[in-house]
């Protein structure tokens, strides 16, 4: 069985009256990018408080690379993490190099050398003297990241590093978080609610809502449980579904009264097209329906509160 690089096992945690979070348990194995997945407010920066030690959960038991964060070891297990929790902090009127060096000098690392790998490792070498006050939001983000790998971290935590990203600098960030795990083997978490993203990016998911964790699934089974469809919108949905049944047996759904879904991967969407139109079934839509984690997190939530 894969390690676990960290664990939570009924973590709550108050503030004040509110509870935040309610008796999470999550587990991130070694190798993983573990997405974190919730809306605002769902608990996600107060799980990562609590891991990097910078607030105490008020019940239940945290295990960070085999050490309880209720012995002395935790503070040592701590430097063999990175985390960038909340917005990256930095110095203004510094480089992205000067930057760095202070990390180096507060972590005690003598080997400048660690500087530049780490740079290099976010395409961030060639910004040369400009200051991080006018570092794109995209570079500001990669900077915290290079910050968090000069002790080469063996697990990296990551509150939220999407937001406010353009397209370009998503996938950027995407390959870079990739590389990390895939080159340096490292574990990653991750959060975000920008879910298209996290769904590219991680090997596992954690969902998130109102402080309990509803759901924690691998990337494969998200997959074999969402099955992807052919989504056909048509004028005479009986025909249709004879046409289909002639076709293809029982591997489709009548969904609407003017929607099938088709999940046979062995017709193509041409060739169910021709099939209805050859026999004056008139077709409005026909397409694939992607896997979508925003649905699916949306569907989960939504079942959630029917239960209630
Ligand atoms: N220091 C604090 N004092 C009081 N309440 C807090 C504190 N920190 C967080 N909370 C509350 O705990 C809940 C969870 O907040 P948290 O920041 O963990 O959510 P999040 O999932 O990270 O959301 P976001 O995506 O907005 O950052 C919220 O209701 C928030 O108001």
């Amino acid at each position: 069985m894969t390690e676990a690089v960290l664990s939570l096992k009924n973590v709550g945690k108050k503030f004040g009256k509110e509870e935040a979070l309610k008796s999470v348990t999550l587990e991130v194995k070694k190798g993983d990018i573990y997405g974190l997945i919730g809306r605002n407010g769902a608990g996600k920066t107060t799980i990562m408080k609590l891991i990097t030690g910078l607030s105490e959960q008020t019940s239940g038991e945290i295990v960070l690379l085999g050490k309880n964060k209720r012995t002395r070891e935790y503070s040592s297990v701590l430097q063999r993490i990175g985390s960038v929790i909340e917005a990256p902090a930095a110095y203004n009127k510094l480089s992205a190099y000067e930057n760095m060096k202070i990390i180096c000098i507060q972590k005690g690392i003598h080997d400048l050398s660690v500087i530049e790998e780490a740079l290099t490792f976010v395409n961030l070498a060639d910004t040369k003297k400009k200051k991080f006050k006018n570092f794109s939001l995209g570079m500001k983000q990669r900077l915290g990241i290079a910050m968090a790998l000069v002790s080469n971290p063996d697990f990296l935590i990551l509150d939220e590093p999407i937001n406010g990203l353009d397209p370009i600098a998503i996938i950027e960030f995407r390959e870079i978080i990739e590389r990390i795990n895939r080159e340096k083997n490292t574990t990653i978490l991750i959060s975000s609610h920008i879910l298209t993203e996290l769904y590219h990016v991680s090997t596992r998911f954690g969902f998130i809502h109102e402080g309990q964790m509803v759901q924690e699934l691998t990337k494969a089974e998200f997959d074999a449980s969402n099955t992807e469809a052919i989504v056909v919108k048509i004028d005479d949905v009986n025909k249709a579904a004879m046409l289909l049944k002639e076709k293809i047996g029982d591997t489709f759904e009548v969904v609407a009264q003017d929607e099938i879904h088709i999940f046979t991967e062995k017709q193509s969407v041409r060739e169910i097209n021709m099939l209805l139109a050859a026999n004056g079934v008139l077709v409005d839509y026909i397409g694939k329906k992607e896997n979508s984690l925003e649905n699916y997190y949306t569907n989960l939530v939504s079942s959630l509160k029917e239960e209630v």
